[in-house]
């Protein structure tokens, strides 16, 4: 069987081009109204959190290091009960892959972004993505997800035949 290679290069991460997915937790051009008697701007509801019934959201501190790039990516996944949200909490820039919800990714729907270190995510339901991507050692994200009953991490892994790469063009 012939082998499909697909090159991902990484587009910058905007509010609109991350729609299909979820959501960009970001200051930068977005509105805010004043609290604490005119001394803190709010950027309200950026995003919002999504768990299953009788499920609870949590927060964490993920510490990632990189992978080697060119990445062979050889697999996303799903959490079908909740989103996932990450935030840089040391101002690094990082990658993002993901695709559209579906039973499995269709490789020719995965879309990679490039994240500034002020730019969180956070995945909706369902949408298909990587496993945290940093870019720098020991890089830490604020992590807001689902803790509950039931399996909710599902991993597809590609076939031999399919062979997605990430480069980095930056
Ligand atoms: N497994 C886990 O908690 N992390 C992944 O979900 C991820 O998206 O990094
Ligand atoms: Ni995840």
């Amino acid at each position: 069987m012939p082998v499909t290679e697909l090159m991902l290069k990484p587009e910058p991460l905007t509010k609109e081009g991350f729609t299909p997915f979820g959501d960009v937790i970001e200051a930068e051009n977005r509105d805010y109204f004043m609290i604490n008697n005119g001394s803190t701007r709010r950027y309200h509801k950026l995003a919002t959190t999504q768990v299953d019934e009788g499920s609870g959201v949590i927060i964490n501190i993920f510490q990632a290091t990189p992978l080697s790039y060119p990445l062979h990516i050889m697999m996303l996944e799903r959490h079908p009960k909740g989103s996932q949200a990450f935030m840089p909490l040391l101002g690094n820039d990082y990658l993002v892959v993901v695709a559209p919800p579906g039973e499995a990714p269709d490789p020719a729907s995965i879309r990679a972004f490039h994240a500034k270190g002020s730019q969180g995510v956070n995945y909706h339901q369902g949408v298909w993505h990587h496993p945290v991507l940093a870019l720098t050692p020991n890089d830490q994200f604020l992590v807001v997800d689902r803790e509950g009953a039931g399996n909710n991490c599902d991993e597809f892994f590609f076939s031999e035949q399919i062979r997605v790469i990430l480069a980095l063009n930056f």
